[in-house]
């Protein structure tokens, strides 16, 4: 699903208009009737509802919203803030469409002075104060406003964006004066910044209502960003040809593991496996010998020169694909070892954990990587290399630009583990859940991600497919087993009813 950004929704909203065609008016009444649908669904007419509408379209499908409620049945008090004496047409059509509704309770139009009503927790907010056409953090009397709702016991639901929240960059916002909603219906696509997870307390739960904007319109327009869905990942999916052997289904590299972190190295190596390679061979100082080879009998061991460290570089020509990171540890003998592997590598790489970690103490060495590498930091290690961002939106457009100037892959990851392209664009990843915030569920995601390296996926196929399988394995897992007690082992051992589920 693509998202689009505020400007690519508006632009959409007058195409769908001209090429239906519909009237505005008419539009807005369809996204109204589909909102005032789910509210029905969820609250009984013996729910008072305040509505709060604002000056824009928003605000016009608030009035829409609480002219179609008062209509069924439910008592409806709506608050109108025309403070600058201007209206949206929409918005103004709605007002007079309220006001001829003999059946709503109380209208208020707000031009300067505004005594709050009473909201008591049985009562229902509407908050369509502002949606995508927020242009400025909220101030004045809407930010009293906002505060005194959240203050408030009542049920909040928000229209299209809880008012107050940019659709994309919240970085310069004031997040105090932004509304937190119990539920959000958003129309027709969720927007950027409800992906982040500082977000997460303002939207509640989030319901996407389809509003039918042109799908020409959508389909025509270059989107930066896209959610990644089970459609578009089946077809990347390599068959298994009837005539495979060992040889022909990749030979992966995995320089993984330290003294006391063999356990990165096993996980990683276990989940290569699982994810379908032919073969798989470990390097790992000598202490880590004995438990990868009781541990992952189908991995061939191939062990450093040191008892506790990685330092040397291995000769990497023979292999399809190279993990590298998993529990390396971050010592000078392993951060010289690790710059001369990755500059002599030529088969695909995805580096992470203490790789990346490494990169970070020797910032300058991120000039030598080889272009396509795949880089997984979690949101602390992306900071860690690229400096400390303020919040979600801007850690992804450092790394988007990061991605561009290196030419590299970078997976931050996260609920929505976002994967920013060399060409700009973000693939964001819908599955997965909190049980896999476990210690080792990164070694997993590494191993999977070499292993479709290996295989021949290309690298955006391979991280795309990647994420989406480690995810589901985890969705799965926690369906047997609840969140609480998943560990990275259950990822793995999920792994094959993932891939079944998508050769299905
Ligand atoms: N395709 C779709 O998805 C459809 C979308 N629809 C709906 O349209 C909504 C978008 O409507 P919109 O563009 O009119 O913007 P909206 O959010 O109402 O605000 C604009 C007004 O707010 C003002 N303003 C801005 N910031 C401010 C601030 N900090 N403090 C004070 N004022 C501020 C701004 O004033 P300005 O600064 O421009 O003078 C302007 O007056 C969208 O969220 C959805 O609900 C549906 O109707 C149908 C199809
Ligand atoms: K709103």
């Amino acid at each position: 699903m693509k998202i689009f950004t505020s400007a690519q929704i508006h632009e959409l909203d007058k195409y769908t208009i001209e090429h239906e065609p519909i009237d505005s008016i008419d539009l807005m009444e369809r996204a109204a009737k589909a909102i005032a649908r789910s509210i029905a669904e969820e609250w009984s007419t013996a729910t008072p509802v305040v509505v709060f509408a604002g000056p824009g379209n928003n605000g016009g499908d608030a009035l829409a919203v609480a002219r179609l409620l008062a209509e069924q049945g439910y008592g409806v008090s709506a608050f109108l803030f025309n403070i600058t004496g201007h209206l949206s047409a929409d918005c103004a059509a709605n007002k007079d469409r309220l006001v001829s509704v003999k059946k709503i309770q109380q209208f208020i139009e707000v031009k300067q002075e505004f005594d709050p009503p009473h909201l008591d927790a049985g009562t229902l907010v509407v908050d369509g104060l502002f949606g995508s056409g927020l242009n400025k953090p909220l101030a004045g009397g809407f930010a009293s406003l906002v505060k005194y709702i959240n203050a408030s016991p009542a049920s909040v639901v928000s229209i299209d964006v809880p008012s107050g929240l940019m659709a994309e960059d919240n970085t310069y916002n004031v997040r105090a004066n932004t509304i937190h909603a119990d539920l959000t219906l958003t129309l027709q696509q969720p927007k950027l910044s409800f992906l982040f997870a500082e977000n997460q307390h303002y939207i509640g739960r989030l319901k996407v209502l389809d509003i039918r904007i042109s799908e020409e319109g959508m389909a025509k327009t270059d989107a930066r960003y896209h959610i990644v869905d089970e459609n578009e990942v089946r077809p990347l999916l390599k068959k298994r040809s009837d005539f495979a052997h060992k040889g022909s289904m990749g030979n992966a590299l995995l320089v993984a593991g330290s003294y006391g972190m063999g356990g990165a190295a096993v996980l990683a190596a276990r989940a290569c496996l699982r994810a379908g390679v032919g073969k798989v061979t470990v390097h790992s100082p000598k202490c880590n010998s004995l438990v990868l080879q009781i541990s992952v009998p189908e991995a061939v061991v191939q062990l450093d020169q040191e008892e506790t460290v990685f330092s040397e570089p291995v000769d990497a020509e023979d292999y399809t694909a190279l993990g590298i990171g998993p529990g390396l540890g971050q010592s000078e003998t392993t951060a010289i070892a690790l710059i001369a592997q990755l500059r002599r590598t030529q088969c695909p790489i995805v580096a992470d954990a203490d790789a990346l970690n490494i990169l970070a103490n020797h910032r300058a060495w991120l000039q030598q990587l080889p272009k396509g590498i795949i880089l997984t930091p979690h949101p602390k290690e992306f900071d860690r290399i690229n400096g400390h961002c303020a919040d979600s939106y801007e850690r992804l457009s450092r790394a988007c630009d990061m991605a561009e100037r290196l030419g590299a892959y970078i997976i931050v990851k996260g609920h929505y583990s976002a994967l920013c392209k060399p060409d700009g664009h973000v693939a964001f990843n819908p599955t997965g859940n909190a049980g896999m915030a476990t210690a080792g569920s990164g070694d997993v995601l590494t191993g999977i991600i070499t292993a479709l390296l290996a295989r021949g996926y290309k690298q955006a196929d391979a991280c795309t497919v990647g994420m989406y399988l480690h995810g589901l394995a985890g969705d799965i897992a926690a369906r047997s087993l609840g969140k609480e007690s998943l560990t990275a082992g259950d990822i793995i051992n999920y792994l094959p009813q993932a891939f079944m589920r998508l050769e299905d």
